[in-house]
C-alpha cells in the first residue's frame, strides 16, 4: 500500500540535514531578489530549478531547499501544493508600497493560521527599506499587530544590497532546528 495524504513520511525522502523553506509574499515584494541574495552568499547544493521556484544551497551542514514562489493571484492559488513537508516560512512584505500593506497582512495572517503551516516558524521580512527609511522595526511590528504563540520574527531588509537577509535566514534555520 502506498502512503497517502498527511501520513506521507517525508523523513524517508529527506535526510536530517535537509530543511525545506517556503518564500511567499505578494507580487513584486522582493522574494526573488532575496533568493538571489541568499544563493549568491551560500554555496550551491544542486542545480536550481527556477521553473518550479526551487533553489538548493548549503548553510553550514544544512542543505536548504528554498521555494521562491510567485506572488500574483494565479500563482498564489498553487502555493498550497508546496506546503506539505515544509519546515519554515519566509513572508516578504514590500515596505515601499503601503497600498498593498493591508492585503499582505491579511495573506500573512491566513498563512499563519493554515493547518499545514501553523506550527512552523515564520520569518516576516519587511523588504525595500532603502526606499522606506521612515519605517523601523518597532513601527512595522505595530502595523503588523500579530498575535502568535509559535515562533515568528520580523526583520527589515534591502534585498538589493543584502542588508538583513543572511541574519534572517540564520534566525529561521535556528528555529527550524529547534522544532524538527
Ligand atoms: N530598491 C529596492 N528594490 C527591490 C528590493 N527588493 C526587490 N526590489 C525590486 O523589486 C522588484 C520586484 O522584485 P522581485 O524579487 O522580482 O519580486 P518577487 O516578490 O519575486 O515578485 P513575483 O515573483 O512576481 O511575485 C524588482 O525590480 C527588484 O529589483 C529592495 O530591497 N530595494
Ligand atoms: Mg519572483
Amino acid at each position: 500500500m502506498g502512503e497517502t495524504g498527511s501520513k506521507f513520511n517525508h523523513s524517508r525522502w529527506f535526510s536530517k540535514n535537509h530543511r525545506r523553506v517556503l518564500c511567499l509574499g505578494l507580487k513584486s515584494s522582493g522574494k526573488s531578489a532575496i533568493t538571489a541574495s541568499l544563493t549568491s552568499n551560500f554555496p550551491r547544493a544542486a542545480k536550481p530549478l527556477p521553473e518550479i521556484g526551487c533553489y538548493k544551497f548549503k548553510v553550514a551542514k544544512y542543505t536548504i531547499a528554498f521555494y521562491d514562489l510567485k506572488g500574483d493571484e494565479q500563482s498564489k492559488f498553487f502555493w498550497r501544493h508546496h506546503f506539505e513537508g515544509s519546515q519554515g516560512v519566509i513572508f516578504v512584505i514590500d515596505l515601499s508600497d503601503m497600498n498593498s500593506f493591508e492585503n499582505a497582512k491579511q495573506v500573512l495572517k491566513e498563512l499563519m493560521n493554515d493547518l499545514l503551516l501553523k506550527d512552523l516558524p515564520f520569518l516576516v521580512i519587511g523588504n525595500k527599506i532603502d526606499l522606506s527609511q521612515r519605517y523601523n522595526k518597532e513601527t512595522v511590528m505595530g502595523m503588523l499587530d500579530i498575535q502568535r504563540e509559535k515562533e515568528w520574527e520580523l526583520i527589515l531588509t534591502c534585498a538589493i544590497s543584502g542588508e538583513g537577509v543572511i541574519d534572517g535566514m540564520k534566525w529561521l534555520l535556528e528555529k527550524m532546528n529547534s522544532v524538527s
